[in-house]
């Protein structure tokens, strides 16, 4: 089976505190994953690396077979991996439909694609895309509207359509479920379904286990920046090891 990522022995430390140590593990193509662990075990510093946003101190990491680790992190979008980040960054004055296509800006293979004054075509490429996505995900009602008018939960769902429209096939997702309402979440898990169906795999740093559960079929659990178990969540949630790192923390496993 193909990775979608793979973690080769990284270490990262922030003056003196050891965020990652020697952390090994791959997220198989197809095989969504959660990252989870008590707070302050590192999860968002892994993010941080995969997306680009740290540098690594040693270690390798590979996406869809490409070696990432020292490429700049606007680069990377072009090897498949994209990320959604716990508070949504659309921009609020432009409509749906215009945050995808700035997000479709990544795709542009020349400066002239780039130029390419898309609100003056009508029926721009782009444009047919970024529509087709929304009313896929039926979200096609508000591809018109301003994103500062929307509810939060439609907000999130519009933010996995432009990372899916700039063409990631590994999406990382911090803390998805947060602060969405029941209703909300189901919406946001049938959209997630039906992605990874469509062959979208997801890395998942979530609190909420039931939504874990939901959708990764797999998990790693990170403990003061090393990995103390690995596998599904119902025989990881049964470790000694996990049980002991979630006492006294306000997480659940
Ligand atoms: N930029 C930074 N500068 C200094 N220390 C940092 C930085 N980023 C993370 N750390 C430290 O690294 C460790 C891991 O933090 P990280 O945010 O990755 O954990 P986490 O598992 O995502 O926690 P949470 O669930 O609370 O978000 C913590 O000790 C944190 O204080």
């Amino acid at each position: 089976m193909s990775t979608a990522l793979e973690i080769s022995a990284l270490s990262k430390s922030f003056a003196g505190v050891q965020a990652i140590r020697d952390l090994s593990f791959t997220v198989p193509k197809g095989v969504s994953t959660a990252l989870i662990g008590p707070n302050g075990a590192g999860k968002t510093t892994v993010f941080n690396m995969v997306s680009g946003v740290y540098g690594v101190d040693a270690g390798r990491i590979t996406v869809n077979g490409v070696d990432v680790t020292g490429m700049p992190s606007r680069r990377r979008i072009g090897t498949g991996v994209a990320r959604s980040f716990q508070n949504v960054r659309l921009m609020p004055h432009l409509s749906v439909l215009e945050n995808l296509l700035v997000g479709q800006h990544v795709r542009a293979s020349s400066l002239a694609a780039l130029l390419t004054p898309y609100r003056l075509i009508p029926n721009h490429r782009w444009k047919r895309e970024a529509r087709a996505a929304l009313e896929e995900s039926g979200l096609g009602r508000w591809a018109d509207e301003t994103v500062s008018a929307l509810p939060y939960g439609v907000r999130k769902r519009i933010d996995l359509v432009r990372a899916t429209l700039a063409g990631a096939s590994l999406l990382m997702l911090d803390e998805p479920a947060a602060g969405l309402n029941p209703s909300e979440t189901n919406a946001l898990r049938d959209h997630l379904k039906a992605l990874m169906a469509k062959g979208t795999t997801l890395l998942v740093v979530e609190h909420d286990m039931h939504f874990v559960e939901s959708i990764c079929q797999n998990v790693v659990v990170l403990n003061f920046g090393e990995k103390i178990a690995e596998g599904p969540l119902s025989r990881v949630r049964q470790d000694p090891r996990v049980r002991e790192a979630y006492i006294g923390s306000d997480g659940e496993a």
